[in-house]
Order: structure tokens, then sequence, then C-alpha cells
């Protein structure tokens, strides 16, 4: 094996999310699984509990999502973000958004998805080196009466016919795992060249 080669072993990456369904819970830890495939040490952080307080510049690679509530991604989400903009700068960077938008069969939905991304770096001043659109879940056997009544207006305004009998999951796996892929290769390309600052 050549020595110079770059490896991800010993790389520190940090996870943090918040879900109020869970299934940006999910995504979180499926990027957590690829990161400790690659021998990575990960840490991963519900931005909505109690958690030690954490520098993200300390952290070889950092992914920050959340998902999406009328139009708006968890406060929790931009307040991290807000916190630690300085931080987050100086490492390779992701931001994953999921909802139902980035499901859509409709290009003018899946657009909608974009500009939650959008809207939500922009207003925190923030340019993750990657982001991604992550198609979230349905899931009516949880939702109380008001979320069920909200969900069952959003599907059909979004143009589907899901029956609120059962729950839908909407998430691609395989792009979550390339996500994923993508920022820890920056990680490791950008550790490779440690000695000096990052390109
Ligand atoms: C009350 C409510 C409001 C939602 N509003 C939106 C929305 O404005 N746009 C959208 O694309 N998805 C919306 N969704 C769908 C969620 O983003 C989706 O269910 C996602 O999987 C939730 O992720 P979580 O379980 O991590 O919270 C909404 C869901 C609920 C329950």
């Amino acid at each position: 094996m050549d020595a110079s080669a770059p490896t991800t072993d010993s790389r520190t990456v940090l996870v943090a999310y918040a879900t109020s369904e869970g299934q940006t819970r999910a995504v979180a830890e499926r990027i957590a699984v690829v990161a400790d495939r690659r021998g990575a040490e990960t840490t991963l952080v519900n931005l909505d509990s109690p958690h030690a307080e954490m520098d993200p510049a300390s952290f070889d690679a950092v992914f920050v999502g959340g998902s999406v509530h009328g139009g708006s991604h968890q406060k929790s989400v931009s307040e991290f973000v807000g916190n630690y903009r300085a931080a987050l700068r100086s490492v390779p960077t992701g931001f994953f958004s999921v909802s139902l938008s980035a499901a859509s069969d409709d290009p003018e939905i899946r657009e909608k998805a974009e500009e939650y991304v959008e809207r939500f770096t922009a207003d925190a001043r923030w340019s993750p080196d990657r982001t991604a659109t992550v198609g979230g879940a349905l899931k009516y056997s949880e939702y109380g009466f008001l979320k069920r009544f909200v969900m069952r207006k959003i599907v059909s305004k979004m143009g589907g016919d899901a029956d609120p009998r059962r729950d839908y999951e909407y998430t691609d796996w395989a792009t979550v795992e390339r996500f994923a892929e993508e920022v820890l290769d920056l990680a490791a390309v950008s550790s490779v060249s440690r000695t000096g600052a990052r390109e």
C-alpha cells in the first residue's frame, strides 16, 4: 500500500442534526455508518437534546442536517451554524436537508427543496462544501390529529395521493451515502495538506 495515500484512519467526524419526527436522525445515523466504515471516529449529536459543548473546528469533517417544517429548518440548526460559523468555515462541511419536496416527481417541487437549502445557508451566512436535499418520510401512524391534517393538505398540494392508513419512507439511501462519501473525501484530501493551509 502506498504510505502517502490519503486514508480516513483516525479522522474525527461530527454529525449534528435536528429532527422533529425522526427521519433526519435516521439519515444522520446512516452518514455516521459511512464514516465509521472508513475508520473515522464519529460523534452523533442531536442539537435539540442536552449535549456537551463541541467545537466543529476540532473535527476533520462536519455534517449538519435538519428537516423542513412549514418551509424552515429547526431553529437549533440555524443557532448551531450561527454559533460556530467561523469554525465551520475551517473544516470540510456538508449540509443535508430532509423534506417531502425533495422526494417529489415534480421538478418544480424538487426546486423548492433546493430553495429551502439556499435560504437556510444564505440566512446563516454559511457556504457548506456540499449540500444534499434528501427525501423524508410520511409517518401518519405517529402524527396526532393536527399534524395528520397538515400533512394530508401538504401531500395533496404536491399532487400526491398517499394513503393515510400507512407510513411512507422516500429517502434515497444511495444518495445519502454518496453525499457522505463526497464530504469524507474532502476531509481526506484536506488532511493530506494539513501541514499547510487547507486548500
Ligand atoms: C407539520 C409538518 C410540516 C411540514 N412542512 C413541510 C414543508 O413545508 N415542506 C416540505 O417539503 N416538507 C414538509 N414536511 C415534511 C417533512 O420535512 C418530512 O416529513 C421529513 O421527513 C421530516 O423529517 P424529521 O422526521 O427528521 O423531522 C412537513 C412535515 C410535517 C409533519
